[in-house]
């Protein structure tokens, strides 16, 4: 392996550090940031990420409100919650987890975030305001993957960012902050021609297809910085029992071979996404006060 590993959990921590210094500051002037999180139904992993998430809010000196509604809870139910948490002071971020059960319509319940108080950054208010320009709250992983891509290049202006991915959450909003950091910014999806040469032309190349191990070493140009968004757990023969393991949209090992830095999975972006939370959550909690918010990276 040729590539320098970047290191997720190591820069989270740091991030995370620097938030909680920030907030320590803060309730020394009376403020203590708070951030509610709604929990739709049981899916695991999403217990996991909120259970986390808790602990990291806390940790950083934060109010954690947690909210769990049955996997049947209707959306009148969600927009009810959603609302008291728009009129609750105590609250200065609110954050649904995602996927939500299939009788919902995702659009509808982040609609009724007070964008404001929109941590998650999927508002259209702060997508619009981040494509045009304006001062926005930012989705986490996209945030994460540029503060990584920024730990290799301090400055990314002039360089050739393919994005593979165009979801609202991951993939369109990492180009709109990657154009803002003045790079030529190329958005390749499922129906791109010759996927593998869009890819090649990438000095920073962000995977956020949601297919594990899509993007083959022979698609890395040599030396460039990959960034893999994906987190998706495989079987693992290896291992016997059943077992499973993550692995990333990326295959990691031929990659390696090729580029010249590259975010692993698990340990990449994954551990950014929750400390770009708190940095949100602190950033609402200033900027609704009207108090300045601290120095951050990117
Ligand atoms: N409302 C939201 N929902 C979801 C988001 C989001 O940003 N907002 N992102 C994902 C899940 N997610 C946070 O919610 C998240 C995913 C992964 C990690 C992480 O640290 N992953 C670890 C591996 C964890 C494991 O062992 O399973 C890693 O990559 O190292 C944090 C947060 C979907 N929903």
């Amino acid at each position: 392996m040729s590539a320098t590993v970047v290191d997720g959990n190591a820069q989270g921590a740091a991030l995370r550090a620097r938030v909680a210094e920030a907030v320590r500051g803060l309730r020394a002037r009376g403020v203590t940031p708070g951030l509610a999180v709604v929990l739709v139904g049981e899916d695991p992993a999403s217990r996991v990420y909120v259970k986390n998430k808790s602990a990291r809010t806390v940790e950083a000196g934060m109010r954690s409100f947690d909210h769990k509604l049955p996997a049947d809870a209707s959306e009148a139910e969600i927009l009810d919650l959603v609302r008291r948490l728009n009129a609750d002071e105590a609250v200065d971020g609110i954050l649904v987890q995602l996927p939500l059960p299939p009788h919902i319509a995702p659009a509808k319940v982040l609609l009724a975030i007070d964008p404001a108080k929109d941590v998650d950054g999927f508002h259209p208010v702060n997508a619009g305001r981040l494509a045009t320009g304006q001062k926005a709250l930012v989705p986490c992983t996209p945030l994460g993957c540029v503060i990584l891509a920024k730990s290799v290049h301090p400055s990314l202006a002039g360089m050739e960012a393919v994005v593979v991915g165009r979801s609202n959450i991951v993939g369109k909003p990492v180009a709109q902050l990657l154009l803002a950091e003045s790079c030529t910014v190329t958005i390749a999806h499922s129906r791109t021609r010759d996927l593998p040469a869009v890819c090649r032309r990438a000095d920073l190349l962000v995977a956020a297809v949601g297919r594990p191990e899509m993007i083959r070493g022979g698609w890395i140009k040599p030396g460039a910085t990959v960034i893999d968004v994906g987190i998706n757990r495989v079987p693992n023969p290896a291992a016997g029992d059943g077992k499973t393991k993550l692995v990333g949209d990326v295959a990691f090992a031929e990659a390696a071979e090729v580029a010249g830095a590259i975010t692993p999975v698990p340990g990449g972006v994954g551990p950014m996404t929750i400390a770009c939370l708190l940095r949100n959550t602190l950033q609402a909690a200033c900027d609704r006060r009207s108090l300045p918010v601290p120095e951050m990276p990117a």
